[in-house]
């Protein structure tokens, strides 16, 4: 197929929907192999992810079959340390993988930031950094599969976790057993091996992962030069440099181990696990986790607030369907008279007639409620259940660092409720937040009983809230103390009840039946039968507290349909969830088992798309080359340099004289760089 083929140029199309399920948002940028968006899920509560189309031409149907074989495999992988690969699909000429979207962009960026402010990464975040990826590396090498691309483009952060994107796409893109597709455009991080051409294997990636340390300490390349062949020369000859002296010996032997020329005597990722100095950061590091994430999940202030709203959502829920069904006793011996007959000899209200028009749909949403609330008993159950088995088996480090600014799980657990804008350790009542927190006048009372409830806390140093009226906003509010953490999980479903319908017994729905009351009488809140007066409020307030007619789903916690508005509860679970993964690799790690192999195949398969995916890299590389040094100056260096590497004479040039020629093209002759990489790449 000849050069600069056109394939259908997609990426400016973002406004797409793509297998019937992932929403085009916006694109992310362009690589050697394709483009990626980013995309919502809309078959999974919208969650965001990557789309990355790969151009691979005109497939039979047949030539598809090993690719989508190789990504159904990859897909099984599940690893902290790698980014997720979700989904793949052929979509006209395009190859579209979907994958797990890392909010924190890729290293490369944060590296150039840090470069760019003067900053550096101190040695523990550093520490904590090659260990996520050893263990990843790891992971992927016991199933056989290796990276073949490892560098800071693919290394990727996700709440100050790194995670190692592209894992086995080589097995898919490119002829693994040819050097040019082995050879992905960028050198820095090749080895020496696969430079003299003596094949790709392990410990080709851990050349690269020590690469990267050295990125990471320095925010340079480890070996550099004007030209392709001059880094390409050292990589294979000279010794690799030594760590800035602000890191420690051990860190930099555990570099210069990585760097080993001979991989026959370069660690593998599991006896890097074993190297002494990062043994013990590891133990260190499990430990410093493990106390974090207990602290964490025992006085999770953003668990407890996502708990209290639930339980506020469910008082609002108990307190309406009171008041419909107190309302609705009053009338239903009405109802076998004419709606517009009277209720104690007076004729039915607008707003009584719509009330009885909800009745039934109330009931339904009751009961589905109820369902839904023993769902997510029996979840969190099982999950605090496994939390605690987790720590009890393991003293897990506190695993700080994240640019040395913070701590990672602080961080990775940190998931701000868009309407708390305080920190909430005070008591509240219900005056302090009308005349103190809300600029918004016009919410409505239930609104704020919900937060007063959310914001509620017993903290000791609080002021006491006394007096009549505070009586009423006390009785608004939980007494409940997030201090002594108790949850949904803490009450067995047998004791909630709420008293609702004919046998409220039935209908559980409610921890908090012992705990909040909802003082009509006393109530300063006018809407004392719990319906707004007029109709039309009253449709509002339907509307507004989920009894909307169009709605058919009541989503609570994790269930298959969850909505838009329960994202923050996904990311929350899905975060502790990989904590807790994370934890278990390192314990793993600790214990020298690398864990259950599930061999996916043997790395030495070719790409299925391997012509394709060589021809799109040569085409993006192209272009890259000619937005760098224009159309003008490329085509002339390109010209030079082919001339330069190819031709016998040329050949006895040294680099330097062949930079010295590149002058009369370019002022810097290092920017025609990326032209001796393309060439390379053609050849
Ligand atoms: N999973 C992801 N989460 C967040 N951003 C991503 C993800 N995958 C890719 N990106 C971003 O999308 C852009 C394009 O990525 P892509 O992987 O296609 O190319 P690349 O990594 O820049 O180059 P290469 O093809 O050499 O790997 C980059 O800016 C990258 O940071």
């Amino acid at each position: 197929m000849p050069l600069g083929r056109a394939t259908k140029d997609r990426t400016t199309k973002e406004a797409r929907v793509l297998a019937n399920r992932y929403e085009v948002v916006k694109k992310l940028g362009s690589g050697n192999f394709g483009t990626a968006f980013l995309c919502k899920d809309t078959k999974c509560n919208n969650e965001l992810k990557v789309l990355k189309e790969i151009p691979v031409g005109d497939l039979q149907p047949d030539e598809t079959v090993d690719a989508m074989h190789e990504a159904r495999l990859l897909s099984k992988l599940d690893h902290p340390g790698i980014v997720k690969f979700h989904d793949s699909f052929i979509d006209s000429e395009y190859f579209c993988i979907i994958t797990e979207y890392c909010e924190g962009g890729d290293l490369d960026h944060k590296i150039e930031e840090f470069k760019k402010q003067g900053k550096s990464f101190d040695e523990k975040t550093i520490l904590n950094w090659i260990i996520q990826l050893i263990l990843a590396v790891q992971y992927m090498h016991s199933r056989r599969v290796l990276h073949r691309d490892l560098k800071t483009r693919n290394i990727f952060i996700r709440k100050n976790l790194m995670k190692i994107g592209d894992f086995g796409i080589s097995r898919i893109l490119m002829n693994t057993s040819d050097m040019a597709s082995t050879f992905t455009g960028t050198p820095y991080y090749m080895s020496p091996e696969v430079l003299k051409h003596e094949g790709y294997n392990s410990k080709s990636d851990i050349w690269s992962i020590g690469c990267i340390l050295y990125e990471m300490c320095s925010l340079e390349h480890a070996f550099m030069g004007q030209g392709l062949m001059a880094v390409m020369y050292k990589i294979v000859e000279k010794d690799p440099p030594n760590l800035p002296e602000k890191y420690s010996k051990d860190l930099n032997d555990v570099f210069k181990k990585m760097l080993t020329k001979d991989p026959e005597k370069r660690p593998s990722a599991t006896e890097v696990t074993k190297i002494p100095f990062i043994e013990k950061h590891m133990t260190k590091m499990k430990e410093t986790l493990t106390e974090e994430y207990k602290s964490k999940h025992n006085m999770n202030p953003d668990l407890a607030e996502r708990e209290a709203s639930e339980l506020a959502s469910l008082l609002r829920e108990k307190s309406h369907l009171e008041d419909v069904r107190s309302t609705l006793d009053r009338s239903t011996d009405s109802n076998s008279r004419s709606e517009a007959e009277d209720i104690d000899g007076k004729k039915l209200t607008a707003r009584e007639k719509l009330l009885q028009k909800k009745r039934l749909e109330a009931d339904k949403k009751a009961h589905e409620l109820a369902k839904a609330t023993q769902i997510q008993l029996v979840e969190n159950t099982k999950r605090r259940e496994k939390i605690k088995t987790s720590f009890e088996q393991t003293t897990l480090p506190a695993w700080k660092g994240g640019y040395g600014e913070g701590e990672i799980l602080k961080e990775a657990l940190t998931v701000k409720d868009p309407r708390l804008d305080k920190p909430s350790k005070y008591k509240y009542s219900l005056e302090d937040i009308k005349s103190e927190d809300f600029d918004d006048n016009s919410q409505d009372e239930e609104t704020i009983i919900q937060r007063t409830v959310i914001r509620k806390r017993t903290d000791p140093k609080s002021k006491s809230i006394g007096g009549s009226k505070t009586e009423r906003s006390e009785r608004l509010t939980r007494t409940h103390s997030y201090d002594t953490p108790r949850t949904l999980t803490e009450h067995s479903p047998n004791t909630l009840s709420l008293t609702l319908g004919a046998n409220p017994k039935d209908r559980a729905i409610t921890p908090m039946k012992d705990l909040m009351v909802y003082d009509r009488e006393h109530s300063s809140l006018d809407f004392k039968d719990g319906i707004p007066d007029t109709p039309d409020l009253a449709e509002t307030y339907y509307e507004q507290f989920g009894f909307d007619d169009d709605e058919d789903d009541i989503v609570i916690g994790k269930t298959d349909n969850r909505r838009d508005s329960d994202d923050r509860t996904l990311t929350e679970e899905s975060l502790a969830k990989e904590e807790d993964d994370f934890i278990k690799c390192l314990e793993q790690a600790l214990d020298n088992n690398s864990g259950e192999s599930t061999i996916v195949s043997d790395d030495s398969v070719s790409g299925a798309f391997g012509p394709h995916a060589k021809e799109t890299k040569i085409k993006n590389m192209r272009a890259e080359c000619i937005k760098i040094l224009g159309e003008d100056v490329f085509n002339k260096a390109y010209t030079y340099l082919k001339s330069a590497r190819n031709s016998k004479k040329q050949k006895e040039k040294s680099e330097k004289e062949i930079m010295e020629g590149l002058r009369k093209f370019v002022k810097n002759p290092s920017d025609c760089f990326i032209v001796d990489q393309l060439l390379f790449l053609e050849e």
